[in-house]
């Protein structure tokens, strides 16, 4: 190979690397006025709601920010813990995690950080931060295994804004979504099949629930609905336990449209009222629990199936930072470092 630098040159030394582990986001603290300035960011996004805004935000601010945000504080009081909001302390944990499996040390060479979406700490800081801390390339990485616009989009899209703003801009490249990566499908079933042998039961149906979205996104061309399907499916085969019957569901609807369906509350009771007495539920599309897992499926969740007879219900935790989670991103974020480190 010719060589392209005289032979006295010094060492070439490229600028640091990043990785901005991103999820959704939540409320600073689980009280009225914080939920209610977070869900007014989270859904005036175009992404996340589809209507055109002149007739959206008078209902959002006439009436859903005057009533949800007080339910909502409630249901976050019964989640937080001493570190916060559950999605966010866990998300840091697998930032710290993850930065010890890439580059420990005082000054790394590959610096790992995160942020939320909504609320804080913004998208915008973090990435100001890195670039200061020398990271000239940076690997923006949603935390969503199925892709969604409304969810990894407008990452990406928050992570643009900030770059349209900067005159000296790093590089940057974007963690694909990962619904039927093998390595993916291979940490849930492990981490579920284990899981699950430590029950003090063996449930008859494991739900796979998945957030919801509208159906009319669906018809628009997202491919969430798909990704989700796929996922169940691989991780079914990956299981293999036939001896559970798996289901997939969709949670935590919003609002009067129609949404994907079957809806997880609806099946709870379904299977209860048909004679299920031994339930699981796993949420394989959420990487860390948060308040769609520990308040809507292992509160509410477990009290639509008691109440409608069933006996033995668990919701199975998400693959948060332990450790078949941590080497999957591992071998995620290191595939797409690929050539920069
Ligand atoms: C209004 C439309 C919504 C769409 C579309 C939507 C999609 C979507 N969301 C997630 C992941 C999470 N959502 C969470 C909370 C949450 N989601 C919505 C609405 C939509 N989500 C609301 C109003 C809320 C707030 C909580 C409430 O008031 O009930 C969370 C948890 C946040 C936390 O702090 O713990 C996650 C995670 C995905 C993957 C998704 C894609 C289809
Ligand atoms: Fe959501
Ligand atoms: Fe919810």
């Amino acid at each position: 190979m010719t060589a392209l630098l005289p032979p006295d040159h010094p060492p070439v030394k490229k600028g640091r690397v990043g990785v901005l582990l991103v999820n959704l986001g939540t409320p600073d603290a689980p009280e009225t006025g914080a939920v209610r300035r977070y869900l007014g960011e989270f859904l005036s996004d175009r992404r996340v709601v589809e209507i055109p805004q002149i007739a959206w935000q008078p209902i959002l601010r006439g009436i859903i920010l005057n009533t949800r945000p007080k339910k909502s504080a409630h249901a976050y009081r019964q989640v937080w813990t001493d570190k916060g909001s559950p999605l966010a302390a866990i998300t840091a944990e697998q930032a710290l995690e993850l930065q010890e499996r890439l580059s420990p040390g005082e000054s790394p060479a590959i610096v790992v950080d995160w942020a939320m979406r909504y609320g804080n700490p913004a998208i915008p800081d973090r990435l100001a931060a890195m670039f200061e801390a020398g990271c000239e390339r940076i690997l923006l990485s949603p935390l969503y295994p199925q892709y969604c616009a409304a969810t990894t989009a407008t990452v990406v899209d928050k992570a643009a804004d900030w770059l349209r703003a900067q005159r000296w801009q790093p590089a940057l490249r974007t963690l694909p979504p990962y619904h039927d990566d093998p390595a993916y499908i291979q940490a849930l079933a492990s981490d579920l099949g284990r899981q699950l042998a430590a029950l003090d039961f063996v449930p008859e149906v494991l739900l796979l629930s998945f957030h919801g979205m509208p159906k009319r996104t669906l018809e628009l061309g997202d491919p969430y609905h798909c990704h989700c399907r796929k996922t169940a499916r691989l991780l079914e085969e990956a299981m293999a336990r036939p001896d559970i019957r798996m289901a997939t569901t969709f949670q935590s609807r919003f609002g009067p449209a129609k949404w994907l369906e079957p809806a997880t509350d609806a099946v709870l009771e379904a299977e209860a009222r048909a004679g299920t007495k031994r339930l699981a539920i796993a949420a394989p599309g959420f990487s860390a629990d948060c308040l769609e897992t520990l308040e809507e499926l292992a509160i509410r969740g477990r009290e639509q199936f008691i109440d409608a007879g069933g006996e033995h219900f668990h919701v199975l935790d998400c693959l948060n930072a332990g450790a078949e989670g941590m080497a999957m991103l591992e071998t995620l974020v290191r595939r797409e470092l690929a050539g920069w480190i």
